[in-house]
């Protein structure tokens, strides 16, 4: 199933359950605006390459619009359509004031040269600059992006407005990046694991874990269940897959990936078919990369018990049915992954107060959030008699639509 009909499939199942007025329901779902342009530059050898670079802007009535910025050859319309909504409903879910946005440019970074990535980065933030903003549309890293890709984009958008760390946040630290933000996301994963398994009076400890995706989250999503005690038995990236039943010396892996690139002849682990990780015997399994990558073809042969969904929609609705009849537990995307938008609202409010937090304080506060949604996502699956996702979802639906309605329409 396409991103876009996922994501529109669960909200309208969120809508019916909170039983949201039909005309509220199509304000909701219709993006604020969506942007296309047209990026070309000239490549290293001279020649000109043209690339298309989307921007949907999918609502701001709890704030400014928020969400990252993605790099990959498959990004499309439908796709970000579907990532932008997803961001409206996750920063009410994590309850920080913004509303939700996602941008991509269809590219694989891996082709270009620093010089040619720097390039598109610039046309694209000259084409989008006076539609994004500190009150307005907030970018942030995504896959194939990363600090420096919003160094380039605030130094951009800066000539035309004048310096403005805050209209980016995944900054580098020298540019009023926040302490923390690298690891936010995959450290987030892991609070939200802690959050779900103390319910059973369970720790990290007593998990195993299979990890596809080994770039921003995945790293750090490894790196703080290795600390904890948990065992990663698998780990997968673009390049292939390892496993070790053992587990995987992870400090070790992050050496071998500083040095080699990828995780390929890494000498502590076994290759494995990287179709044949997502169904690994596992406790635990973390989707750190593409979307839709538990689908109804695979669904039924996953063994793991618990999915946290570290990935954006990583998980199709049908897959959904299937693992939910197994008894398979779904920590959702929309409240797994939030520590990074959480961690990215911190560096703006640094960014905007022109006072930087320790890195401490930055851990303690993610925490904080993390472990409210969850309390407030339970809260949810208790009054709709709903699962995790549903809880998720109309938490996020219900902060938004009773922000919409306080705001009201232009008459
Ligand atoms: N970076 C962030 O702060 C946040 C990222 N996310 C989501 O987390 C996911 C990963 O994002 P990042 O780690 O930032 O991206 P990244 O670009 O840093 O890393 C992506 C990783 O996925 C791997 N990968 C790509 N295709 C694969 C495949 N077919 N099989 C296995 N591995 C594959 C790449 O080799 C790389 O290791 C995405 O879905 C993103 O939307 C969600 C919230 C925040
Ligand atoms: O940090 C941010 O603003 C956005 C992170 C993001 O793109 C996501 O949560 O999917």
């Amino acid at each position: 199933m396409n991103a876009l009909a996922a994501t529109n499939r669960n909200f309208q199942r969120a809508a019916r359950i909170l039983g949201l007025d039909s005309k509220l329901e199509m304000s909701l779902l219709i993006p604020f605006r969506e942007i296309k342009v047209e990026c070309t530059i000239p490549k290293d050898d001279g020649t000109l390459v043209s690339y298309v670079g989307f921007r949907i802007q999918h609502d701001n009535a709890r704030g400014p619009m928020k969400g990252g910025i993605r790099y990959h050859p498959e990004v499309d319309p439908d796709e970000v359509n579907a990532l932008a909504q997803l961001m409206t409903w996750k920063t009410a879910v994590a309850d920080i004031p913004y509303g939700g946005a996602k941008g991509g440019i269809g590219c694989n970074p891996r082709d270009l040269s620093i010089s040619e990535l720097e390039r598109l980065t610039r046309v694209f933030t000259q084409k989008i600059h006076d539609l994004i903003g500190i009150q307005r549309d907030v970018p942030a890293p995504d896959m194939g992006t990363n600090a420096q890709t919003m160094a380039w984009m605030l130094d951009e958008y800066s000539k035309f407005h004048g310096h403005s760390p805050a209209v980016v946040t995944g900054k580098p630290i020298d540019l009023g990046g926040s302490l923390g933000r690298e690891a936010a996301t995959g450290l987030g994963v892991v609070y939200a694991t802690e959050a779900l398994f103390a319910e059973h009076g369970k720790t990290i400890a007593d998990h195993t874990f299979v990890i596809q995706g080994f770039g921003n989250v995945g790293t750090w999503a490894a790196k703080c269940v290795h600390e904890r005690g948990g065992k990663v038995i698998a780990v997968s990236d673009v390049t292939g897959a390892i496993k070790n039943p053992n587990g995987i010396d992870i400090p070790a892996l992050l050496q071998h990936k500083e040095d080699n690139g990828n995780l390929k002849d890494f000498p502590g682990a076994d290759t494995m078919d990287p179709d044949e990780l997502l169904v690994h015997e596992c406790d635990v399994l973390m989707p750190c990369a593409l979307g839709g990558v538990i689908n109804k073809e695979n669904a039924a042969d996953v063994k793991a018990k618990y999915i946290i969904e570290a990935a954006n929609h990583p998980t199709d609705p049908e897959a959904d049915e299937i693992l939910s009849k197994k008894g398979v537990v779904i920590l959702p995307d929309i409240y797994a992954n939030a520590g990074g938008v959480t961690v990215s609202y911190f560096e703006w409010v640094q960014n905007i107060q022109g006072f930087m937090w320790d890195e401490e304080k930055v851990n303690h506060e993610l925490k904080k959030y993390m472990t409210k949604a969850f309390r407030d996502i339970k809260s949810m699956c208790k009054v709709h008699n709903c699962d995790l996702r549903m809880g998720a979802f109309t938490l996020g639906v219900n902060r938004v639509a009773r922000a919409t309605l306080w705001r009201g329409w232009e008459a």
